[in-house]
């Protein structure tokens, strides 16, 4: 076996870093939407995507849609007004006659085009003018709803393999919303242009159709095969992207920059972001190599295909069954249209590559709705008796064993139950499982009788105040600190009642803004808080919910002596008016509760009061006379 020693010479030794472990995916997340689709298919799903991102952006603004459709038409019959007009003045320019004579009659047709030009000019503004409107609130709207179904769903969903690649995906979609409203312009900009091209093409000969589309065939399945492999490649990283996103909040936050530099981290975890961020570097660059292959190959097919549709018009007008005048206005449709052509195929795929992305986020928020906490229908008792936790048992996914097994307990209102034991002996999962935050796999909890599995879960919450062991530092004012849950809404007595109470009254008078002032160090004109300082404030935040069943999980881990004898002297205090839960590791913190329970593995191993454990000679007695000896 290593020695410390040994392991200290490694270290100067600087033996190469271990290989970081890749994130796994699941099953589902290997293949992306373009693996089971074929091109034809994929352009034939783009009227589905319009309407879907024209449904979406109708309900944020009616006006800027009609607005832009409007214009975007004008834009285009603008366009085949001019280009009709020009095969007009060409045909009386390249005429006979006097050249004054052939201007003259050519004098309508060209103001015909400086008219739809002006027109056109201005349709064209007031479309990019409405899509700059809908643009923001487009994916605003898009990351609302992200934001919205992950604060929505029950804790349990995180626990679920896949969630957190399925978030991810989502988010992605919601940025992409950035440029599905610009594609959408595009598209439909270039579409138009192209039908009033097309429009003139085949008035002027019926054989520029077919040349025209085999022209621009090539890059349009080349533009899609790209997205193919742009979207395959996403899907490819998408674990990498998440658990890097992770690391890079952990790297960068100002909570664990001690941590980094005092245990001299940095290197190691420089080289574990650079490892997982060269991997799905270089998943992208074989895609980029992909992608050049195909693009070249569609480039030759394409000026292939191109040099035939000029061939052909050379070929038309040589042998006369085309005049000089109308071969003149093709040469310009001809242009006209391979260009919007080549745009409206690249839109397309641009299109139906954010329509992805936009599934992915369809997916998320439709899927995230069947996480949402149970909607029953029983009533919530207003101020509960008793919680009864019948036999239950809980297990996490991708675990074997129990968190809790076989657990029952009686909770009684006016009562402080403490629970103690090892670590992960199933503490924090019972007290959550006490107020809905999880919901039992076998056994009930009854609120009075009623099972908690059958009520309507946010309104179990209305009577819940909870301090987590890992509460939020939340960068708000020192005020709605303690208010969040339930806003202030007239006066801070109730506020400073509070503060008192949890010993933060120094503190608060010394803030540079008193409650004003942003808990945020990394905020202009924030301060931040100590650790102890924190946990007071969330304790705060409980007591000013006033609610009617408390689950206190380690409160005081940060705490100095004092605040921590405080502390549970208050849990105390408020005690009568409500069920009390508190997490808890110090046997003599717990004297303060009428009931005592001791869990080991999942079970509950010892019960009762502070004077019968202490001298029961089991785990309880043994902790405690630790804690004396201390
Ligand atoms: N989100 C989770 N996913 C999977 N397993 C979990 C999860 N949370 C907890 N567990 C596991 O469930 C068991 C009970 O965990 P729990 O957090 O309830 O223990 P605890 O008694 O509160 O521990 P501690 O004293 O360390 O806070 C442990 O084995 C733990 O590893």
């Amino acid at each position: 076996m290593e020695s410390p020693g040994d392991h200290k010479q490694a270290q100067s030794h600087r033996l190469p870093f271990p290989e970081p472990v890749e994130p796994r995916r699941k099953a589902q997340w290997a293949t992306s939407a373009f693996d089971h689709s074929s091109v034809w298919r994929l352009s034939a799903s783009i009227p589905a995507v319009l309407a879907q991102v024209f449904r979406m952006a109708w309900r944020i603004d009616r006006r800027d849609v009609i607005v832009m459709v409007g214009a975007q038409l004008t834009y285009g019959i603008c366009s085949a007004v001019a280009l009709t007009a020009t095969s007009r003045a060409m045909t009386h320019i390249l005429g006979t006659g006097t050249v004054a004579g052939r201007v003259h009659a050519a004098l309508p047709a060209l103001l015909a085009i400086a008219v739809a030009a002006g027109i056109g000019r201005v349709a064209h503004g007031l479309a990019s003018w409405s899509v700059g409107r809908l643009r923001p609130r487009l994916m605003t709207a898009a990351d609302i709803a992200v934001v919205d179904a992950m604060v929505s769903v029950e804790l349990a969903a995180f626990n679920e393999p896949g969630f957190a690649e399925e978030h991810e995906a989502a988010e992605a979609g919601s940025l992409r919303c950035d440029r599905l409203i610009y594609d959408v312009q595009s598209f439909m900009s270039a579409l138009i242009k192209l039908v009033a091209a097309f429009g003139v093409l085949t008035v002027l000969h019926p054989l520029m159709l077919p040349v025209l589309v085999l022209a621009v065939a090539p890059s349009g399945t080349g533009a899609m095969a790209e997205a193919r492999i742009e979207h395959r490649t996403h899907h490819a990283n998408s674990s990498g992207r998440n658990v890097k996103g992770m690391m890079r909040w952990y790297l960068t936050t100002t909570q664990l920059a001690d941590e980094v530099r005092g245990n001299s981290m940095a290197p190691y975890l420089m080289f574990w972001y650079r490892t997982i961020t060269g991997r799905m570097d270089a998943r992208s660059l074989t895609g980029a190599a992909r992608a050049l292959r195909i693009n070249l190959l569609s480039a030759c097919a394409g000026g292939v295909c191109l040099t035939l549709a000029w061939a052909t018009l050379a070929w038309l007008t040589i042998t006369g069954r085309m005049s000089l005048a109308i071969a003149a206005t093709a040469v310009l449709a001809v242009r006209a249209a391979l260009g919007n052509l080549t745009n409206a195929v690249h839109y397309a795929a641009s299109l139906f590559h954010s329509s992805l992305f936009l599934g992915d986020w369809k997916r998320f928020i439709t899927s995230s709705r069947e996480h949402y906490p149970s909607h029953g229908t029983v009533v919530v008792p207003d101020r509960p008796e008793t919680i009864r936790v019948e036999d239950v048992s809980f297990t996490y996914p991708n675990k074997t064993r129990p968190a809790v097994d076989g657990v029952s307990l009686t909770l009684r209102r006016g009562q402080v139950v403490a629970v103690l034991g090892e670590n992960g002996s199933g503490k924090s999962t019972l007290t959550r499982l006490l107020c809905g935050l999880y919901t039992a796999d076998k056994g009930r909890v009854l609120w009075d009788g009623a099972d908690l599995a059958e009520m309507d879960l946010r309104r179990v919450w209305e009577h819940t105040g909870v301090v987590t062991q890992q509460f939020g530092y939340w960068p708000l004012s020192a005020r709605e600190n303690i208010t969040l849950g339930q806003p202030v809404t007239s006066g801070d007595d109730r506020v400073w009642k509070v503060v008192d109470a949890v010993g933060m009254r120094e503190a608060a008078e010394e803030l540079p803004d008193g409650l004003d002032t942003l808990l945020a160090r990394e905020l202009w004109g924030g301060v931040s808080l100590s650790g102890g300082q924190w946990q007071r404030v969330a304790c705060g935040r409980v007591l000013y919910r006033e609610p009617d069943v408390v689950v206190l999980d380690e409160p005081t881990s940060q705490m100095d002596a004092q605040g921590e004898h405080d502390m549970f002297r208050l849990v105390r205090t408020i005690a009568p008016d409500r069920i009390t839960v508190v997490v808890t590791h110090r046997p003599a913190n717990a004297r303060v509760a009428d009931l005592i329970v001791v869990m080991d593995q999942g079970h509950i191993v010892e019960q009762g009061t502070f004077a019968e454990l202490v001298t029961a000679g089991g785990r309880f007695q043994r902790w405690y006379e630790l804690g004396q000896q201390a």
